[in-house]
């Protein structure tokens, strides 16, 4: 469905991307991970047709520079930094539905269902929203419409736990149809999330490995804390994973994504010396 073969690219005599050739098909989840200057952007925006570059890139047997508008109409984009776009709130869903050939309710749809109620910000200006509400808004413009492909620049950093949890669900609705590239400097953000690794520096591809025992994007955890003793810290935290307590606020219970399982793992490894119980599984 994708694929790259040699594919190198300078800025002004800098080498960003040095010979990348990778081939990637329809149900594949990958995460493109690297440090701060990579190359995991520069790739992205070569696949957008944005950038002349040397090396063959086709995406369904299209040149995504010569063919942009038919290749753009098949790719669902979420960038890492939001575009500083004065349009209002409706103006923007109305203008890429009609960009996309969807219908803006879709699209306003998956919005309130990440927590984004779009009627109170219609006239807003896009630009003054705040990075979670932006974030949910790219994410219904790239998700809202039948993508084949779904580029996503840090998609989830600025969203809490629940619109994670509904992220996740709308993903694994794409999930048998679409082909993902989810880019993150950490693994452990994404890695549950992929079925596939591939892993970059300086602008090579270092790993390229398949992910044994990926989970179900949709699938829920329960969860079940019980603690030694009060901690304040810890509620806080376990109140912003929508964790409910006794009436001792000893014992916790909660749903936890299975796509976050690893991130909450790491928000709980902090208070591991006030568990006396932990539980973590299928319901
Ligand atoms: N338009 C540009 N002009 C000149 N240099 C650029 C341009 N875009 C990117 N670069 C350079 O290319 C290198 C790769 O940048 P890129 O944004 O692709 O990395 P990245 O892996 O996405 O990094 P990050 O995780 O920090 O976003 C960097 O050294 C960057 O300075």
């Amino acid at each position: 469905m994708i694929r790259l073969e040699n594919v190198t690219k300078t800025f002004r005599g800098a080498r960003v991307l040095d010979g990348i050739s990778l081939e990637i098909g329809l149900g594949e989840r990958i995460a493109l991970i690297g440090s701060n200057g990579a190359g995991k952007t520069t790739l992205i925006r070569c696949l957008l047709g944005e950038y002349v570059h040397d090396g063959l890139i086709t995406i369904d047997g299209l040149d995504p520079r010569r063919e942009r508008a038919r290749v753009l109409g098949q790719i669902g984009f979420v960038p890492q930094l939001p575009p500083p776009l004065r349009m209002p709130v409706g103006r923007l869903i109305d203008f890429a539905a009609s960009l996309c050939g969807t219908a803006p309710g879709r699209i306003e749809d998956i919005a309130e269902r990440l927590g984004l109620h779009v009627d109170a910000i219609r006239s807003r200006p896009f630009v003054r929203l705040s990075g979670g509400m932006k974030q949910k808004l790219l994410i219904a413009l790239a998700l809202g419409r039948d993508a084949r492909l779904l580029f996503m620049d840090e998609p989830a950093a600025n969203l809490d736990p629940e619109a994670r949890k509904i992220f996740f669900e709308l993903l694994a609705g794409h999930a048998d149809h679409a082909a993902m590239l989810i880019s993150s400097h950490r693994l452990d953000e994404v890695a549950s999330l992929v079925n596939r690794v591939v892993e970059m520096d300086m602008g090579r591809v270092v790993l390229d490995d398949a992910l044994a025992g990926s989970v179900e994007l949709g699938s829920v955890l329960a969860c079940r804390i019980v603690l030694k003793h009060f901690e304040p810290a810890f509620a806080k935290t376990l109140d912003g994973w929508r964790f409910a307590a006794d009436a001792e606020r000893l014992v916790w219970r909660g749903a936890v994504a299975a796509p976050d399982r690893l991130r909450f793992l790491g928000a709980v490894a902090r208070y591991a010396g006030l568990l006396s119980h932990f539980s973590l599984g299928e319901h």
